[in-house]
C-alpha cells in the first residue's frame, strides 16, 4: 500500500511539475504562443466583436440532441481541466516555495518560468476555451444568460491572467487554486444541467463564488502590507487590477444572487 501511495506521488510530481515542459516553461513576450499584447488585444476585441454579431445575428438552428452533446462534452473538457489545473499549481507551490509568503508576496523582479508559471499559462489559455460558454449560450438561444456579468468576466479574465504572466504577479498561485477548484464545481453544474438534471446545490454554488471573491481581499491586503514592510512583492500593477476586477465582480454577484435568491429558501 505504502509502495503504491509512493509510486503515486512521484507520478503526480513527474506530470505536474518535473516533466520537461513544465519544468523549463518559460513565459516571453513575443516568443510563447499567446504572449505579444497585440495578440490579447485581438483575442479580446474578437471576443467582444463576435458576441454582438452573432448574438444580432439569426443563427440556423443546432438539433438539441447535438447541442446537448456538445455542451456537455466542453463542460467535461473544462472540468477536467480545472481539476488538472488546481492540482498541478497546489503540487508545484507545496515543491517549490520556499516558504508560505512567497505564494503572497513574490520577489520583485522574479522571473515567469518554471512550473508555477507553466499553470499561470495553462489558467490563460483555458479562459480563452471558456469563450465557449459564451458561444453555447447564444446558439441555445438563451439571451436571459447572455449578461453584462458573463461577457465582462470572460473578456476582463483573460487580461487578468496576461498581467499575472507579464509581470510575474504575486499570490497569484493562491488565486489560481480557488478560481480552479470553485470551476470544477461550476462546470460539474453546467454538466449535470446539460444533462438535464438541475442541482439542488446552485445556490451554494454562487456563494462559494462570493466567498472566493471575498477570500481575494484578504490576500490582496496581505500582499500590499508584505509589499510595504519588506522588500517589496512582484507585479504591484496587477495588484491594482486585480483589486478593481474583484471589486466589480462581487457587486456582480452580490446583484445577482439578491435577483436569483431572493424568493428562494436555502436548501
Ligand atoms: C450557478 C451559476 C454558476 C450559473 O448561474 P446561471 O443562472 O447562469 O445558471 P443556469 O441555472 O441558468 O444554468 C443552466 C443552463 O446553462 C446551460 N449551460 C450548460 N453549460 C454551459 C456553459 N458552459 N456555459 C453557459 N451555459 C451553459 C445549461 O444547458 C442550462 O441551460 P437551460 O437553462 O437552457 O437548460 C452562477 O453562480 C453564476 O456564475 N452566475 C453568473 C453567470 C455566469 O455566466 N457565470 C459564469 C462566468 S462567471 C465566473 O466564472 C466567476 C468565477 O470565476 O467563479
Amino acid at each position: 500500500m505504502i509502495i503504491m501511495i509512493s509510486h503515486f506521488s512521484s507520478a503526480l510530481q513527474y506530470w505536474l511539475v518535473n516533466h520537461p515542459i513544465i519544468f523549463q516553461f518559460s513565459w516571453t513576450q513575443g516568443q510563447t504562443l499567446g504572449s505579444s499584447p497585440l495578440f490579447l488585444t485581438l483575442t479580446v476585441l474578437s471576443y467582444l466583436f463576435l458576441t454582438f454579431l452573432l448574438s444580432h445575428l439569426p443563427l440556423p438552428p443546432i438539433r438539441p440532441g447535438l447541442l446537448k452533446s456538445i455542451t456537455a462534452v466542453h463542460n467535461l473538457v473544462l472540468l477536467i481541466f480545472s481539476l488538472i489545473m488546481a492540482l498541478g499549481c497546489s503540487v508545484s507551490t507545496l515543491s517549490y516555495a520556499p516558504h508560505l509568503l512567497w505564494v503572497i508576496c513574490l520577489p520583485p523582479k522574479t522571473p515567469p518560468n518554471g512550473p508555477l508559471f507553466f499553470w499561470a499559462y495553462m489558467f490563460y489559455l483555458s479562459k480563452i476555451l471558456e469563450f465557449v460558454d459564451t458561444l453555447l449560450i447564444i446558439v441555445s438561444n438563451s439571451t436571459r444568460r447572455l449578461t453584462f456579468l458573463h461577457v465582462y468576466h470572460h473578456a476582463a479574465v483573460v487580461i487578468m491572467c496576461y498581467i499575472w504572466l507579464q509581470t510575474s504577479q504575486s499570490m497569484f498561485p493562491l488565486v489560481l487554486v480557488t478560481n480552479a477548484s470553485v470551476h470544477v464545481l461550476m462546470y460539474a453544474y453546467y454538466l449535470c444541467s446539460a444533462l438535464g438534471v438541475r442541482p439542488r446545490w446552485k445556490r451554494l454554488l454562487t456563494e462559494c463564488q462570493i466567498a472566493q471573491f471575498l477570500s481575494s481581499f484578504v490576500v490582496l491586503g496581505l500582499m500590499l502590507y508584505y509589499h510595504f514592510t519588506g522588500s517589496g512583492c512582484s507585479g504591484v500593477w496587477g495588484w491594482c487590477f486585480n483589486t478593481v476586477f474583484y471589486s466589480s465582480l462581487l457587486a456582480l454577484f452580490l446583484d445577482f444572487h439578491a435577483k436569483n435568491y431572493a424568493n428562494s429558501k436555502r436548501e
